[in-house]
């Protein structure tokens, strides 16, 4: 990892890079919280993933914040408050959670936390947390300003231990503008914040279990290579999400032969950006599923400030202004930008002959 000490003074976008960096923690608190304790609350999902009281709070948490601090932007978010307002027992857990990793006194940490929580904003009540879940409905995700969360990322990876992230980012008309990813289980012992805003690079620094506090940030860049052969693939561990058989396929076009490296979630994007690997490729197993903006808002910015470029399979940029999910998008491809022409070039050639060109989409 290169790193190199940076200073803060007035930037654009630095109250929504602190407030949003703040809040990623304060979530990642949360679901630190969580994994410990007994009880995680798991339900499936209609499209059969999981859900636990860690996503659930984390997107209460989250949206306490943004809308204490942005009480105008919207919000999209991956969780609604349905699952909980027909099991209230469920929902009682998730404030219970809340309450007791972030309000209450036997934390240890409630006199920091009282000082930041009028910052960060407060949860009163049940009521309160399931009408805030609900605030991420928004659809539009082309014009003014709109958070994207993804409350936990790779839940999955949440629940066996593995890796995961709270990936928060800001579409400012439709383009990533501030990304905040907090990865607990990556890197050092208590896990790594990264952010980015668009033209100011991208810095890493410890998550912390203090409320308030924002260590020191760190810059981070991409590992400099210039050769396809000389790159790692970051790639999922679910094998349902993405091709895998393929990515073997386009390590042989692109002379790869190190053994990938495989995390779940957005923590992918935080491992290229910390130069623990150089290439991440995520090819649809089916191409009727439509990526969701929340999985790439965040990751993609820490990427690209970090030196890299975010495209689809066909080499071109992900379109945020589509809604929800990428419409004008398929399959994920991040790689720095001095190799981009190469790696492009072997996953096109790929992805036409396997799914079809643009066109089909
Ligand atoms: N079929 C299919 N194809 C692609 N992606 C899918 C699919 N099904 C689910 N998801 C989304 O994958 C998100 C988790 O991605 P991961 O990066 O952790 O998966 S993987 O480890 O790379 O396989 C996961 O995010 P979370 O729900 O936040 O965990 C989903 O949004
Ligand atoms: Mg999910
Ligand atoms: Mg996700
Ligand atoms: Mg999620």
């Amino acid at each position: 990892m290169a790193t190199t000490t940076t200073s803060t003074s007035s930037l654009p976008y630095e109250k929504e890079r602190r407030i949003a960096e703040l809040a990623v923690q304060r979530a990642a608190i949360l679901s630190k919280a969580v994994y410990n304790s007994k009880v995680k609350g798991t339900l499936e999902k209609s499209d059969n993933s999981p859900v636990t009281i860690a996503d659930f709070g984390a997107q209460a948490l989250v949206f306490a914040s943004l809308r204490n601090n942005f009480p105008d932007d919207n919000i999209i978010g991956e969780e609604d408050s349905g699952d909980l307002r027909s099991n209230k027992e469920l929902a009682s857990l998730v404030f219970k959670a809340i309450t007791e990793a972030v309000y209450s006194n036997t934390t240890g940490q409630s006199s920091s936390e009282s000082s930041s929580s009028n910052e960060l904003g407060v949860i009163n009540n049940e009521a309160e947390m399931l009408d805030l879940i609900d605030k991420g409905d928004c659809t539009d995700s082309g014009k003014g300003r709109v958070w994207a969360l993804d409350p936990i990322d790779g839940t999955k990876g949440f629940l066996r231990g593995g890796q995961y992230a709270i990936a928060l980012g800001l579409l400012v008309d439709g383009v990533v503008t501030v990304g905040v990813l907090g990865c607990p289980n990556l890197g050092e012992e208590g896990g790594v914040l990264l952010s980015a805003v668009k033209g100011q690079g991208t810095v890493v620094r410890p998550l912390t279990s203090d409320f308030s506090t924002l260590p020191d940030p760190s810059r981070v860049t991409m590992n400099p290579i210039t050769t396809t052969s000389d790159a790692t693939f970051c790639e999922g561990v679910e094998t349902g999400h993405s091709n895998h058989n393929l990515q073997a396929k386009i390590a042989a076009g692109l002379g790869i032969t190190k053994p990938s490296v495989r995390y779940d979630s957005q923590a992918k994007y935080a491992a290229l950006a910390l130069g623990e690997a150089e290439i991440y490729l995520r090819l649809p197993s089916s191409m009727k599923y439509e990526e969701k903006i929340w999985d790439h808002a965040a990751g993609s910015l820490v990427v690209e400030e970090a030196g890299g470029v975010a495209f689809d399979m066909y080499g071109e940029k992900l379109d945020f202004t589509t809604g929800r999910t990428f419409k004008k998008n398929k399959g994920v491809i991040v790689m720095p930008k001095a190799i981009q022409e190469d790696v492009v070039r072997v996953v096109r050639e790929v992805a036409i002959e396997v799914y079809g060109g643009k066109s089909s989409l």
